[in-house]
């Protein structure tokens, strides 16, 4: 918070708002538009005044300090605004610099040519080799490279992009440190990641949320019926004989709507996706920002989020009667032509661990069967010698597509397949027609410190769920070590979309975090989609917040920024509601106090006289935007405790002190009023 401070912050923050006067971005706001409106008008009356001086006897010092202070409230939420803007601001600007010009070697039918980066277009080919900075968002399609992501995560640590696989979106504006890698362009200028983020972090993206909207008819309600009030004060004023300038009911007006949570809510809403950024989500509504705070249950897809994604083959094991030199054969030319890490890593082990060379696939005419999540298969059919087809994939898989062939599997496969699921590694089964050969090993490693996480959401009421494509041994072996409450095994992109909306049909709030192409359409359906910045473009673009640090489980900090978001919204209308009621028992006694001795009783406060009274409780009310401006942008303290203790406690602790402060705040004015003698 102490950057919040900065002097040439807070400089730029008061120019904004006076900037920020313009009737055009007033009128956004409608509580402080009738505070701005009232301040014009009773700047008039100033004017009129001293233009021509009429028989009023309203003291000039009145009129005079109720309309700078008006002005003033006005101006303290702008403040409010641009400080809340400011840090982000400042950070769009870094983020400008980083999108320097750079060139592009773009390939043109396999000829490379030099284009500046703006030049480029969606389905544009570049090669970028060590040293080069990526011209723009795409994906890997031929090659591996790590690259270095500083520039957008903060995070030194090199990353591996690769083609195939989940791990291929690259993003422009980072560099590439080592190898070679095509990337086909997905973004046209001016939509890319770092566009995007600076739409974000500038604010030109935000709209307002469902329960801001909420609340800002709620203020709205407010403000009407205060202005019936003052109107309907003005004929009872005229009828007792109490002088009631124009001066005085607006200012008794502003006193009495709630400016201070109209002022301070946009505010709020801004902090609160800027303190997520800080913990490195881009969120790219507020609205699941608020969705977080409330989530019940939080979906994981296991590869990728819940174990690091780089499934590794590690073993071949041949079924009873299968020659190793069969299987490690079948299990190359089933490999040679998928992109996929899994598929990669194949070969290299069959090169390196069984010493067998790649096969020209050409030679045996043959055509690549690629992965799909569907049949969750992948192989290749050959057409000379002999027409073969061979098939690798997910067991229960390759099982089925045997048996369709009228063929059965040896009894084997299963327990060698559910020992290695058990182990936690994924097995897949290698067929050559209607005969199985045998399993791979794919071997995973669940990411570090994962399990006390997983704890943490229990002990917030959230529910964990992982659901994979993977078979229920494996899932079973991993959800155990990582923690999670539950799991879905076997699951098709449908499945996984499926279970969220049963989730959502039973009027629960789901999070989702996800990494893969097929995990797009379940990240769009979540209430809270957060896609990892290691993903692919599709999930990105499906989710509605980007973790650049791709730590499933970041919404632990995601879900605390929600929760305090909407305590810090709910208990400052509390407090400023709270504080306009108790500012109305305060003046009126005042006021009438000339006319109606009989109102004694009510005169706790003992003002100075009535003038006095209104002009303190428009000082007091201006400096309470200012005084809450730290609260609304840092949030109230979150703790873990259920939603009723919280409410409860806030209401007694902002609902009491809302209506306490105003008689210390305004007592104290007038004393300081009365003292220098003005009142
Ligand atoms: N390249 C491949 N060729 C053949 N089969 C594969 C390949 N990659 C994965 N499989 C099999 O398909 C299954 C489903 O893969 P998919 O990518 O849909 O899900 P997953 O990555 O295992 O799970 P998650 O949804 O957690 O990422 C895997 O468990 C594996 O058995
Ligand atoms: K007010
Ligand atoms: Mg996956």
């Amino acid at each position: 918070m102490s950057s919040l401070l900065e002097p040439a912050l807070l400089k730029q923050a008061s120019l904004d708002s006076l900037r920020k006067l313009h009737p055009r971005d007033v009128a956004r706001n409608p509580v402080m538009f009738v505070v701005w409106a009232g301040s014009l008008l009773t700047t008039v009356l100033v004017v009129k005044d001293l233009v021509a001086p009429g028989p009023d006897t309203t003291p000039a010092w009145f009129t005079v300090g109720v309309t700078l202070w008006l002005w003033f409230t006005v101006l303290f939420a702008n403040f409010a605004e641009a400080v809340a803007e400011g840090r982000g601001k400042a950070q769009a600007g870094a983020l400008r610099k980083m999108r320097r010009d750079t060139f592009a070697r773009r390939l043109v039918d396999g000829r490379e040519e030099k284009v500046s980066a703006p030049d480029l277009r969606k389905d544009d080919l570049v090669v970028c080799e060590a040293g080069d900075l990526i011209p723009g968002d795409g994906e890997v399609v031929e090659g591996i490279a790590s690259v270095d992501e500083s520039a957008i995560t903060g995070e030194s640590a090199p990353v591996i992009r690769e083609s195939g696989g989940d791990r291929s979106s690259v993003t422009g504006g980072t560099k590439v440190l080592s190898d070679r890698i095509v990337v086909r362009i997905t973004a046209n200028p001016g939509e890319s990641f770092l566009d995007r983020m600076i739409g974000l972090v500038e604010g030109a993206a935000r709209q307002k949320t469902p329960n801001e909207i909420a609340l800002h008819i709620l203020l709205v309600g407010l403000t009407v019926v205060f202005l019936l009030a003052c109107v309907t004060l003005v004929p009872l004023a005229l009828y007792s004989g109490v002088r009631l300038s124009g001066t005085a009911v607006v200012a008794l007006l502003v006193c009495l709507i709630p400016t201070t949570i109209g002022g301070l809510l946009s505010a709020i809403g801004i902090a609160g996706m800027d303190r997520l950024l800080r913990k490195n989500v881009l969120a790219m509504s507020g609205r699941a920002v608020e969705a977080a705070g409330d989530v019940d249950t939080l979906l994981l897809d296991k590869t990728g989020t819940i174990t690091l994604g780089n499934r590794m083959a590690t073993e071949l094991l041949p079924l009873p009667g299968v020659r190793m030199e069969d299987l490690a054969e079948a299990s190359q030319l089933a490999s040679l032509a998928d992109e996929t890490p899994e598929g990669r890593s194949i070969v290299v082990l069959v090169k390196d661990t069984y010493k067998m060379r790649p096969r020209e696939l050409q030679a045996h005419q043959a055509t690549f069967v690629a992965f799909s999540a569907q049949t969750r298969m992948s192989g290749c059919d050959l057409v000379d010698p002999h027409p073969r087809a061979i098939r690798k994939g997910a067991v229960d898989a390759v099982i089925r597509y045997v048996e369709s062939q009228g063929a059965t599997v040896p009894p084997e496969l299963r327990e060698t397949a559910a020992r290695i699921g058990d182990a936690g590694g994924t097995p897949l089964a290698v067929a050559d027609g209607a005969r199985v050969l045998g399993l791979i090993h794919l071997k995973d490693v669940v990411k570090g410190g994962i399990k006390e996480r997983f704890e943490r959401f229990r002990a917030m009421g959230i529910r964990t769920v992982m659901i994979t494509g993977d078979n229920p041994r494996t899932a079973g072996a991993i959800a155990r070590e990582a923690g999670v409450d539950d799991f879905l095994a076997e699951a098709t992109p449908e499945a996984k979309l499926a279970l969220i909306r049963a989730e959502q049909a039973k009027g629960k709030l789901v999070a989702m975090t996800g990494d893969g192409t097929n995990d797009a359409p379940a990240l769009a359906q979540a209430d809270v989609g957060v896609a990892m910045n290691t993903g692919t473009q599709a999930a990105k673009e499906a989710g509605n917040m980007v973790d650049l640090d791709s730590n499933p489980t970041k919404l632990l900090e995601v879900v605390e920024v929600g929760k305090q978001l909407l305590m810090t919204r709910g208990t400052l209308t509390t407090f400023s509601i709270a504080n306009d009621v108790a500012k109305y028992f305060a003046i009126l006694p005042a006021l009438f106090l000339g006319v109606f001795p009989e109102m004694q009783p009510l005169d706790i406060m003992g003002l100075t006289s009535p003038y006095s009274a209104i002009l303190s409780a428009v000082i007091f009310n201006a400096l309470l935007i200012i005084a809450l401006i730290p609260l609304a942008l840092r949030g109230v303290r979150y703790r873990p405790l259920g939603a009723a203790a919280l409410l409860r406690r806030s209401l007694l602790l902002y609902g009491v002190g809302g209506v306490l402060v105003p008689f210390i705040g305004i007592k104290a004015i007038d004393v300081v009023l009365t003292a220098v003698g003005l009142a």
